[in-house]
């Protein structure tokens, strides 16, 4: 693993918490963007090489409605940077990880994402991020660049 690549913060509104981050940050997020097969719409925020990720919930039955239900607003995730998320996945599986899903899927901001099960590392929902090829097509999720002068 490379490094943190963001932490997952759930939030019930976020248009409420934009204005929140943006006043400790000292920065605007630099994108929305939806992601519906993952039930959420992602602001994001980038501090010198940190980025921070709110989630909203789209839907009431997907993982940040329960999580928000169940736990309230806060750290629902960490993710890290993979070179090789298929390699990744399955060296963390021998090492005894639960892998939710074992093929990796479309994330946001650019990436192929997976996830391990928090049972299986210490209460923490994992995430294993690599980024997409610029070549590559287009994500299905839907996005719109706040900040287009970063792309
Ligand atoms: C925007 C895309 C992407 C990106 O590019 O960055 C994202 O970040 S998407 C983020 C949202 N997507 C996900 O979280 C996908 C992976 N998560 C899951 O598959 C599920 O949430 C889960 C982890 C398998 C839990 O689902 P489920 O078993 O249906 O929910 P429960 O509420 O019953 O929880 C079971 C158990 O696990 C604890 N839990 C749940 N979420 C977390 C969490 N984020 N951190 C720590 N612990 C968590 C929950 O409290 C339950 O524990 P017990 O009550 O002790 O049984
Ligand atoms: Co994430």
């Amino acid at each position: 693993m490379n490094k943190i690549e963001h932490l997952g913060i759930a939030v019930r509104d976020l248009e409420v918490s934009n204005v929140l981050f943006e006043k400790l940050l000292g920065v605007s997020h630099y994108k929305t963007e939806e992601v519906p097969s993952e039930g959420v719409k992602t602001s994001f925020f980038k501090i010198g090489d940190s980025k921070i990720e709110l989630l909203e919930a789209l839907d009431s039955d997907g993982p940040i409605a329960k999580f928000l239900a169940k736990k309230g607003e806060g750290i629902h995730h960490i993710a890290f940077e993979v070179d090789d998320i298929v390699k990744e996945i399955a060296r963390l599986e021998k090492e005894g990880f639960h892998v939710l899903n074992k093929t990796p899927k479309r994330g946001a901001d650019n990436k192929l994402v997976a996830f391990l099960h928090p049972k299986k590392a210490n209460g923490v929902l994992v995430e294993l991020c690599q980024e997409i090829p610029l070549h590559s097509p287009r994500p299905k999720s839907t996005e719109r660049v706040i900040n287009k002068g970063r792309e």
